[in-house]
């Protein structure tokens, strides 16, 4: 067993990543062609979006539906809740990469599926981010299968304590493919 993903403390510098897409062999057209690649990275973000919440100040007080939000007031957006409500997402928490297929993917309310946030100051880095994780999945699928072990943390236990991430590495089985 390895241990991928997640090291605490250790993020991968800006430049090497950078590095990373420039020497790609797949090009960027090729990624973005991946439909099923795309929507197991959305189901992803659904069920483990970084940003468990998303916060705003209220520029001007308002009302809506009889509730009054005063002017300055922090206002919580629930992001996780709403990525696993059960009246939007049957089955809200097993992973089912056909919720974001080419047939259903328009069908998504972009209030409700929000893993990079919403609006004017939604994530600046979506972009790079998508393509960063789809390269970095294409290229470790290609050379290594990846299964459970016993060694795994099922369930995984997860640290929201600000950004979600998992309290412990994750340890999975990886076989050379030939
Ligand atoms: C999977 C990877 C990532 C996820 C899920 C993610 C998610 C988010 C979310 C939820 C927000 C808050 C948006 C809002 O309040 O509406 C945010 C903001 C932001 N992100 Fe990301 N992010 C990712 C990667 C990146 C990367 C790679 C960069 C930079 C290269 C980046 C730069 C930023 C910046 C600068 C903001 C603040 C934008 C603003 O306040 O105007 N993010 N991100």
């Amino acid at each position: 067993c390895v241990k991928v993903g997640y090291k605490p403390n250790k993020g991968t510098p800006f430049f090497f990543s950078l590095l990373c897409v420039l020497q790609a062999p797949l090009q960027y057209q090729e990624l973005m062609q991946m439909e099923y690649l795309d929507s197991v990275v959305n189901e992803s973000l659904r069920l483990y979006p970084i940003a468990p919440r998303l916060e705003r100040v209220a520029k001007a007080s308002v009302e809506l539906n009889g509730l009054v939000i005063p002017k300055d007031m922090v206002v919580l957006v629930p992001t996780w809740p709403l990525h696993r409500d059960p009246d939007t997402w049957p089955e809200p928490d097993a992973f089912k990469p056909e919720r974001f297929s080419k047939e259903n993917k328009d069908k998504v309310d972009p209030y409700i599926y929000m893993p990079f946030g919403s609006g004017p100051r939604n994530c600046i880095g979506m972009r790079f981010a998508l393509v960063m994780m789809k390269l970095a999945i294409t290229e470790v699928l290609q050379k290594y299968s990846f299964s459970v072990c016993k060694e795994t943390e099922i369930p995984l236990e997860l640290d929201i304590q600000g950004l979600v991430a998992p309290k412990r590495q994750i340890k999975l089985k990886l076989v050379p493919r030939s």
